[in-house]
């Protein structure tokens, strides 16, 4: 747009000059050459139209500029560097937040004095993400950041589509069909207790990192559930790699590699860089769309086929299967290429998320044994030391459910998600221009004091049997968003939880590692910047297997 502008406003001036009577004297300081002068033009106006954007707009234009925020902005960088350099993803939003609880938005100026909302009150959250949801978009930005990896999906889509996909989705995620996952995180989680017990015969102080082992299990848990497919079976014969080598190498890229995706995000550079370090990115992507392409069209096929068996039959209990009965149903409209999107939403969206909630879980268990013992007492009681629980057997353990809901609220796997105002709109009172960026961080509602209460940053479970005001509303927490697109896999995830941590439970006691004696009641370093709340380093809590009699 400012480009278009900058040509229409050299092309006026070009002709202005030119009309002027050769002997003027302003002529004698511009260059002869035309094609020279209008470059020149071009430029002065990017020029002016950039310092007008960056410096003149945001301070005295701005129908954003009298929201409160930070006064300590450093010169064109605003609060960039400052939220780069926090201990935290949300420890300047925490603070903003603190400071000036009742305002519906707090504005703050990133790159270029850019400005920011972050979203404050509950009755603004509610707005944006319920009553007016479709007049909101995800910015383009975070599509390039993350859609290469994560793929369209749900994540991605937008106002009509994004409904037509989701009303084909939801099914998905019913509860006959988690019911039908079951046996499958069963199976993950007996592997994940194996592993430690293996782990711990090899680590005589006990002392074990579960993040990595949670990100594994997690990970495998949605191969299964997702595709149906062990990950590491999925092969690319092209590549020569298997699924998780390409899944891994499009996540860790070499430095310059992810300079070319930081680039991309703002400047779509990606198809024009004949680099290899661009090209390994690309053929990897490449190779996870092809793999999960073969795999959609496989599983069309014997779905269609009589032998409904190889599809798992009528207890078919895998994601992809549902997704292509629903495309049955609704006479193929789902497309292959739509599926792919939602799967590699959910291979991505699906593990990360979990693994971080038992991460965290962990560490509670580790530094607050009267809740550890609380929550064994209770499987113990309801389950036994073994044997397999049935769905409602989970559903019943009301102590788990306090404490899964207590870890998701104090320890949000996701530190934020980001929205774009599509269309000049109206929010508690505040204009907000067309273009807008907004940020929503679950924790300035999970952790707000006006909701939760003084003891919002205490681990209570046992607040959940007590909620009172806005805390007893779905806006009491924003874990997992709210309204039209709250998260589709919320019951998946609570599920593959709860089952992990029944085992983890019945078989390993957790104490404090020496890392964690040394910290004391300090939160853990916890990584920044970073998409997923996780400790810095890993997590590393002490275990000892449990000897039943
Ligand atoms: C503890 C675990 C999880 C947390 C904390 C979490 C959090 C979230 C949040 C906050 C959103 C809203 C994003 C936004 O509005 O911008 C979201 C959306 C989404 N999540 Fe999750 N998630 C979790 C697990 C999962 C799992 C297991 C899956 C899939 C198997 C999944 C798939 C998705 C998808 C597809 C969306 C987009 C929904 C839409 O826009 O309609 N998530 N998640």
């Amino acid at each position: 747009m400012d480009f278009k502008i900058c040509l229409c406003l050299a092309s006026v001036e070009a002709v202005a000059i030119s009309a002027l009577s050769p002997s003027h004297e302003i002529l004698s300081y511009l260059p002869s050459n035309r094609a020279l002068l209008f470059l020149g033009l071009v430029g002065l106006q990017w020029l002016l139209i950039k310092f007008y954007r960056i410096f003149i707009y945001p301070a005295f234009v701005s129908p954003l500029r009298h929201i409160p925020g930070p006064k300590n902005n450093q010169f064109f960088i605003g609060q960039l560097v400052h939220l780069y350099r926090a201990s935290t993803p949300i420890e300047l939003y925490m603070k903003w937040s603190s400071t000036w609880p009742e305002s519906p938005f707090i504005r703050y100026p990133i790159l270029a004095n850019k400005e920011i909302l972050l979203i404050n009150t509950v009755e603004a959250h509610k707005q944006i993400l319920q009553t007016k949801c479709y007049d909101f978009v995800k910015p383009k930005f975070l599509g390039r950041l993350l859609g290469e990896i994560v793929g369209t999906g749900l994540l991605f889509a937008e106002g009509h589509e994004h409904k037509r996909q989701r009303k084909m989705v939801l099914n998905v995620f019913s509860v006959p069909n988690m019911k039908k996952l079951l046996p499958v995180f069963r199976e993950k989680a007996d592997e994940m207790v194996s592993f430690m017990e293996r782990k711990l015969k090899e680590t005589p102080s006990g002392n074990i990192e579960v993040q990595s082992i949670y990100t594994k299990a997690t990970l495998d848990a949605i191969g299964v559930a997702a595709l149906g497919v062990e990950l590491e079976n999925l092969r690319s014969e092209e590549l020569k790699l298997d699924f998780l080598q390409c899944y891994f190498r499009m996540l860790s890229q070499p430095p310059l590699s992810a300079l070319i995706s930081f680039i991309h995000v703002n400047v779509p550079i990606r198809k024009f860089i004949p680099l290899e370090a661009n090209w390994g990115f690309v053929r990897a992507s490449g190779g996870v769309r092809t793999m999960l392409d073969r795999c959609i069209e496989e599983r069309i096929r014997e779905v269609k086929s009589t032998d409904r068996e190889k599809a798992g039959g009528p207890e078919s209990r895998d994601l992809l299967t549902y997704m292509i009965e629903e495309r049955e149903a609704h006479n193929d409209e789902l497309t292959i290429a739509d599926i792919r999107g939602h799967l590699q939403n959910f291979l991505s969206a699906g593990h990360e998320t979990t693994s971080g909630a038992l991460t965290w879980a962990s560490y509670v268990l580790a530094t607050r044994p009267d809740i550890q013992d609380k929550l064994r007492d209770e499987v113990i009681q309801s389950l036994g030391t073994v044997g397999v629980p049935t769905y409602a057997d989970i559903e019943n353990l009301h102590y788990m459910k306090n404490f899964l809901q207590e870890v998701t609220r104090v320890y949000s796997p996701a530190p934020a998600t980001w929205r774009e105002a599509d269309k000049d709109i109206v929010i508690c009172g505040q204009f907000l221009p067309k273009g807008t960026q907004i940020v929503l961080s679950p924790p300035v509602t999970n952790l707000s004091t006006r909701i939760w209460g003084a003891d919002a940053l205490e681990f209570k479970p046992e607040r959940w049997d007590a909620l009172a005001g806005d805390a007893n509303t779905p806006y009491g927490t924003e874990t997992f968003g709210n309204g039209p697109r709250i998260c589709i896999g919320k019951s998946y995830s609570l599920l593959a939880f709860k089952v992990m941590m029944i085992e983890l439970i019945r078989n390993f006691r957790f104490s404090r590692s020496p890392g964690l004696v040394e910290l004391g009641d300090n939160y853990p370093p916890v990584q920044n910047p970073a998409v997923t709340w996780r400790p810095k380093g890993g997590m590393t809590v002490h275990m000892e297997k449990i000897a039943w009699s």
